[in-house]
């Protein structure tokens, strides 16, 4: 599909979900553009896990609809959704994690391929070219034989990255990439990320707290309270907004 920068991908109008009394959305209406990179904040419990719970197809929204590349994909399941294009890497990764980093990545390779076949070792059924350019991509060649049990959180938040890349997304959406790496190593770890994502040309949306990765990373903020949109925008004018500063990052 023909696109180029600045094309509308991701659109949802109106999208609402009640928990019981809880708007967790609250009649969005959301755009995303190619080549954006945008960061969502929000306080806990705001709103933005559902937001891509249900952009992703785990949930349905009450109303409202989502586009993906001008379609429609808003009662499509989250398998559906993946193959048009839509990647995501989740808070807790979801890895195999009893198989090496390089087994994850041949397991993403026949799922994308359509080759899972019990007869057929991994190996010979996975693409090894694209399996080896994906690891050297997010700098996981070395660790290649460790079991993704082993993995220190930093390198399974890569991995989980990488999975998801292995089906060639045109979106990456990413739920805090760097919760739960270490303080000293959440720059390498998005610094990677972001590179491969430009390397492949992946629009990203990723929920984050940080507001120093936010600022070094996003080209885009949007700020969610209550299940709305409250701020979006360039990041400084986001985060120089005072009812951000004090809704979103607790400021007095
Ligand atoms: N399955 C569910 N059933 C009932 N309430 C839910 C469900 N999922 C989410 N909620 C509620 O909806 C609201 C939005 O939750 P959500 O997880 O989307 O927020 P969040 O911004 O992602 O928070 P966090 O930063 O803690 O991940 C919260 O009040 C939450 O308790």
């Amino acid at each position: 599909m023909n696109s180029a920068p600045g094309d509308l991908l991701l659109e949802t109008r109106g999208l609402t979900l009640r928990f019981g009394a809880i708007n967790a959305a609250d009649n969005i209406d959301f755009t995303l553009r190619q080549g954006e990179h945008l960061a969502v904040i929000g306080a806990n419990g705001a709103g933005k896990t559902t937001f891509i719970n249900i952009c992703t197809g785990y949930i349905k929204p009450s109303s409202g609809t989502v586009l993906f590349a001008g379609r429609d994909i808003t009662l499509k399941g989250p398998r559906q959704i993946a193959r048009l294009g839509v990647g995501r890497s989740f808070q807790l990764p979801q890895l195999f994690l009893e198989h090496t980093v390089q087994e994850c990545l041949q397991l993403a390779s026949v799922a994308r391929d359509r080759k899972i076949s019990r007869w057929i070792p991994l190996a010979q059924n996975a693409n090894g070219t694209a399996v080896a350019e994906m690891l050297e991509l997010v700098e996981l060649t070395p660790y290649r034989n460790e079991p993704a049990a082993a993995l220190p959180e930093g390198r399974r938040k890569l991995l989980d990255v990488a999975i998801a890349l292995m089906l060639e997304p045109r979106l990456m959406i990413m739920d805090e990439p760097t919760s739960g790496v270490a303080s000293e190593d959440k720059h390498a770890v998005m610094r990677t990320i972001m590179a491969a994502l430009r390397q492949r040309n992946v629009t990203s949306w990723f929920v984050e707290h940080d507001v120093d990765i936010v600022l070094a990373y996003a080209t885009r903020v949007a700020a969610w309270i209550d299940g709305r949109v409250a701020a979006d925008g360039a990041p400084e004018a986001v985060f120089s907004d005072p009812a951000i500063r004090r809704e979103v990052l607790g400021e007095r």
